[in-house]
């Protein structure tokens, strides 16, 4: 396919939704995948001015004695306070957007590719995306799959998370695509549709 620019797809979902499960279907597909929560925290440890800003705004103790990123403090302290979290957001949204630029610039050839992020158009992401999709599942499979997945997480955390996040309505009200991630239908055929629809359409 000879075209410009591929397609910028968001895939975006509250925790344990099933994004990452989505994204490695799109990756086995052949789409490139950008997880910009992964990419976030690897700015937090390698972008030095990055790192002296949160030292700035929460403390010392955002980085541990080795000089790591403290996540689960981090978490305990901003998951706590919309406040701080926002301040947060705002010191590596910009990053990250300008790493994702970079980024797509290396798949030109490539008919689609996918951006994961925990926030999507509300942090300004949606500016760049052609579309943006939502995985959803109910709240109470999601604290499940979460306990299961990260034993050092009580539901307390989950619930705190979920209730720092936008709220399930507000994020399908974004939404151009809507996976359901329940345990009633099949997450397969699905994300096929969206592979082939994405796959033949040529960016505006
Ligand atoms: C807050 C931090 C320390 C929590 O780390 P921890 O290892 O405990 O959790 P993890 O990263 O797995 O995230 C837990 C859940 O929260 C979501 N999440 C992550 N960051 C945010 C955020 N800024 N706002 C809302 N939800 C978020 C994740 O998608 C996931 O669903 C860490 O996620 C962080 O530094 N986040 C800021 C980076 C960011 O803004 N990511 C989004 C980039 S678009
Ligand atoms: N349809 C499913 N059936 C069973 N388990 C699932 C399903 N979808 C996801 N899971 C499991 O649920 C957990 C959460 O899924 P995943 O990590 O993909 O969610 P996420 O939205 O990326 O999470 P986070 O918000 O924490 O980044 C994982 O352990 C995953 O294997």
């Amino acid at each position: 396919m000879n075209q410009q620019r591929p397609l910028q797809i968001g895939v975006t979902g509250g925790i344990g939704s099933g994004k990452s499960t989505v994204c490695r279907v799109f990756e086995a597909l052949g789409a490139p995948v950008y997880e910009a929560d992964k990419q976030a925290i690897w700015l937090t440890n390698h972008d030095p001015i990055l790192k002296a800003d949160i030292i700035r705004l929460l403390g010392p103790q955002a980085y541990d004695e080795a000089g790591h990123y403290n996540r689960r403090w981090v978490a305990a302290q901003v998951f706590s306070s919309p406040d701080l979290l926002m301040r947060l957001n705002m010191l590596i949204h910009p990053r990250v957007l300008a790493d994702t630029q970079h980024w797509v610039d290396n798949y030109r050839d490539k008919p689609y590719v996918i951006k994961e992020a925990a926030l999507m158009r509300e942090a300004g992401n949606g500016n760049t995306l052609d579309s943006v999709i939502v995985v959803h599942a109910p709240v109470d499979v999601r604290i499940q799959r979460i306990l299961r997945r990260d034993p050092h997480r009580t539901e307390a955390d989950i619930r705190n998370i979920i209730n720092s996040q936008i709220s399930d309505d507000e994020r399908l009200k974004i939404a151009d695509y809507v996976l359901f991630n329940d345990e009633r239908q099949l997450l397969m055929p699905q994300i096929l549709q969206l592979h082939h629809a994405f796959s033949q359409t040529v960016p505006a």
